[in-house]
């Protein structure tokens, strides 16, 4: 684990008054640790105005999770896609004016997406769990909720929101947590897909049992270089024991063409996340369409 998951700044309460004192260190060194912390405090704050224990109840009534693993290994195409409804990032900005999830997820599906992936982190993506719900409400398709989770209480607001996958990223969890998080997205009926984006953080993830969906994501989130033999490298570096124990690999990040989605596809991924470049094309069906066909199929 590369960031630091709270700033260095202690804050001393005397009475009634509260100093920060400012030590060396105390702005985030990338956009990763500057997500994480906001994301502290942004949870904090939703736990007080809804408890675990009210989320967990309301749980109770929501229809279960599909198995978004098993649609992507009975995948539709090969490589399978997953297709995110992302309206921006801190990397491009606003991606889509305009933007409508709904109609977004639909198209995807019409398009012949396999599963869909929604951002649901405000401040940094422009995205919501509002939006999940929606989207949950309006297609049948497998949903990836794409989340920097942190804490247990948002794969809870993942589940009420009807999520059917949670994204875990390695470089922002300590080995216990993603084991422990990994239990808690399964004991909900969900799948857990956890991103690496080195060969070190891949390591740790294989050290974990049970784990059957591994992401490679081409972004380094450090600082937004997108590179597709990332997925090559890291396959390729550890091909025995991912296929001796048949992890299903997504590429993710980077794919605006039929050749980055050949390319990854041969060197082992078994699906694809693909986000900008379908959701910026004014007609998304159709840009997933000529994505999957086959070369001679053009013009
Ligand atoms: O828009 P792109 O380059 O096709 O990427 C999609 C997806 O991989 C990317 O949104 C992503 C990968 N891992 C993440 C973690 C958090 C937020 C976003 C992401």
């Amino acid at each position: 684990m590369q960031i630091r998951r709270r700033p260095p700044n202690p804050t001393f309460s005397i009475s009634h008054l509260q100093y920060q004192v400012s030590v060396p260190g105390s702005e985030p060194q990338n956009i990763l640790e500057e997500i994480v912390w906001h994301k502290d405090t942004e949870v904090q704050r939703q736990r007080e105005k809804v408890s675990l224990s009210d989320l967990k109840r309301r749980i109770e009534i929501v229809a279960p999770a599909k198995d978004f693993l098993r649609a992507l290994r009975q995948g539709k195409t090969q490589p399978a896609v997953i297709a995110e409804v992302k309206k921006a990032s801190p990397s491009k900005g606003v991606i889509r004016e305009n933007f409508d999830p709904v109609a977004i997820a639909q198209s995807y599906q019409q398009g012949g997406a396999t599963c869909l992936s929604v951002l649901t982190d405000r401040q940094f993506f422009q995205g919501s769990f509002e939006n999940l719900a929606k989207v949950r409400a309006a297609v049948d398709l497998p949903l990836l909720c794409k989340e920097f989770i942190i804490y247990p209480y948002q794969i809870y607001q993942a589940r009420l929101h009807g999520a059917d996958a949670v994204l875990l990223i390695a470089a922002i969890l300590c080995d216990q947590d993603l084991k422990y998080f990994s239990k808690i997205i399964h004991v909900l009926g969900m799948t857990a897909l956890i991103e690496v984006h080195s060969l070190d953080e891949l390591d740790r993830v294989l050290a974990l049992d049970s784990v059957n969906l591994i992401g490679i994501n081409n972004r380094n989130l450090e600082d937004f270089t997108v590179d597709l033999k990332t997925t090559e490298t890291l396959y390729h570096a550890r091909r025995q024991p991912l296929q001796n124990r048949d992890i299903l690999i997504v590429s993710e990040s980077g794919i605006h063409s039929r050749e980055d989605l050949q390319f990854v596809g041969s060197v082992g991924a078994q699906a694809v996340l693909i986000g900008e470049s379908l959701v910026k094309q004014d007609d998304p069906e159709k840009a997933i369409a000529d994505l999957l066909s086959h070369p001679h199929q053009l013009q």
